[in-house]
């Protein structure tokens, strides 16, 4: 099997205290803020808005019917009915978020549009380009980067069936604006620590083969969007980084490691098994011994190994991770963006179709492991706080 390493440089590696990290509030009482007259009161506000652009007219359009309706519950229009399903797309990727959270952000994003259009005289500098509507992520866009930063470090940055929409909806909105390159980094101490195991708790009525179709859903699109994304993503790992957040930066088109992050894929651990496309991409990048170390027996590595083994592309030290990853990103960012582009999707387009159905079979296999005891059990043990990783 070929290997397909990226640059390796390691540099000096020093390890630093981990900072406390901020407090986040519970999305549960974010969530409650907005009463019903809240929302009325947004969906008058809108009307005396000046047009904010189809952009955010279709994420309007898509909280507004989560909102009041659910999940999205219609037919996929066809592709030559593309206003419709421009819709149709954006309300059904918000998949399963709760109405009081689509009335919360569609609140928020009124609110954000509304102080911007008060000040629309005023020039405001790029730095201050904070997207509106998102409640576990900070979406910025500053030097014709897109930045999307998982914001719950008090959580870790656990990915939330709320950050899994959030990431979508940001990554297709990071597709359609004029930015040149896009980041997923993490807030405070972590990257990320992967799935939020809570996410195994909220079982609806119907039970949970209903809730493990709905996972599986979420997780089909969700790896999807990273799969289709058209332009160069780039993955600043600040820390840390634990299972869906590692498993899909084979995805990536550099990956920027802390001296600080690890990474590690305890699947096995977890009752589960690799998503991501990481059973195809691991081997591909890593070669199969180092790819079954970590996705079979869950073994941590280090930065340097992860780089030396080709899953990453830099590591720098962390005291000036920022700095110098910033500093390279910025510049990359002045390149001709289309060339950039077109230049990606020649690497990406050969390996697309069966990156999707490597995709779909892991979810397959993934969705029955979900309801075993073995996952179960370790689902438990995590939340009743009898193992930690
Ligand atoms: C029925 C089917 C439903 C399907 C729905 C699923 C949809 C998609 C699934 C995609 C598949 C993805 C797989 C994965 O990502 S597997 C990896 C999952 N992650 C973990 O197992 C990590 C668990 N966390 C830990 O082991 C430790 O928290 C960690 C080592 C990361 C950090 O330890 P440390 O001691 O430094 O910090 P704390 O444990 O005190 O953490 C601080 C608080 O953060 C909470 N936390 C952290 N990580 C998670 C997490 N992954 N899920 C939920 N909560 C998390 C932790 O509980 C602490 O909270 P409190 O302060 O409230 O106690």
């Amino acid at each position: 099997m070929a290997h397909t390493k990226r640059t390796l440089c390691v540099r000096n590696q020093k390890r630093r205290s981990l900072q406390v990290p901020a407090l986040q509030l519970h999305v549960s009482k974010t969530a409650m803020r907005a009463s019903q007259k809240d929302f009325e009161s947004a969906l008058s506000q809108v009307k005396l808005l000046k047009d904010p652009g189809n952009e955010v007219k279709l994420k309007l359009y898509a909280l507004y019917k989560q909102a009041t309706e659910g999940p999205c519950n219609t037919p996929k229009p066809g592709v030559f009915d593309l206003i419709n399903k421009a819709k149709w797309d954006a309300w059904n990727a918000l998949g399963s978020l709760p109405k009081e959270t689509a009335r919360q952000n569609y609140v928020d994003l009124v609110s954000g549009l509304s102080s911007s259009s008060d000040s629309s005289s005023q020039v405001k500098p790029e730095a201050d380009r904070k997207q509106p509507g998102y409640e576990t992520l900070v979406v910025t866009y500053e030097d014709s980067i897109t930045k999307i930063m998982m914001n719950r470090p008090a959580k870790k940055n656990a990915v939330t069936t709320q950050m899994y929409n959030e990431i979508m909806l940001a990554l297709k909105a990071a597709s359609k604006d004029d930015s040149a390159i896009t980041v997923l980094t993490g807030n405070g101490d972590y990257y990320s620590s992967g799935n939020d195991l809570t996410n195994f708790t909220d079982i609806p009525p119907e039970g949970i083969e209903e809730k493990a179709k709905s996972g599986a859903i979420l997780l089909r699109d969700f790896v999807d969007c990273f799969i289709d994304f058209p332009k160069p993503l780039i993955a600043a790992v600040n820390g840390p980084a634990v299972g869906i957040s590692v498993t899909i930066l084979g995805l990536f088109d550099t990956v920027y490691a802390s001296s600080r992050a690890t990474f590690h894929t305890p699947f096995s651990h977890l009752g589960q098994s690799p998503e991501g496309c990481s059973s195809y991409t691991f081997p591909k990048i890593m070669g199969p011994a180092k790819a079954a170390e970590m996705l079979i027996f869950g073994k941590k590595i280090t930065a340097a190994e992860a780089c030396a083994q080709g899953l990453v592309t830099e590591v720098f030290p962390d005291s000036t991770f920022q700095k110098e990853v910033w500093t390279r990103l910025k510049a990359y960012s002045k390149l001709p963006p289309n060339a950039m582009r077109i230049s990606k999707q020649v690497i990406r387009n050969r390996e697309k179709e069966k990156l999707h159905a490597i995709n779909a079979e892991e979810i397959r296999v993934l969705q029955e492991r979900w309801l075993s005891d073995e996952c179960t059990n370790a689902v438990m043990n995590f939340l009743t706080r009898k193992a930690k990783l």
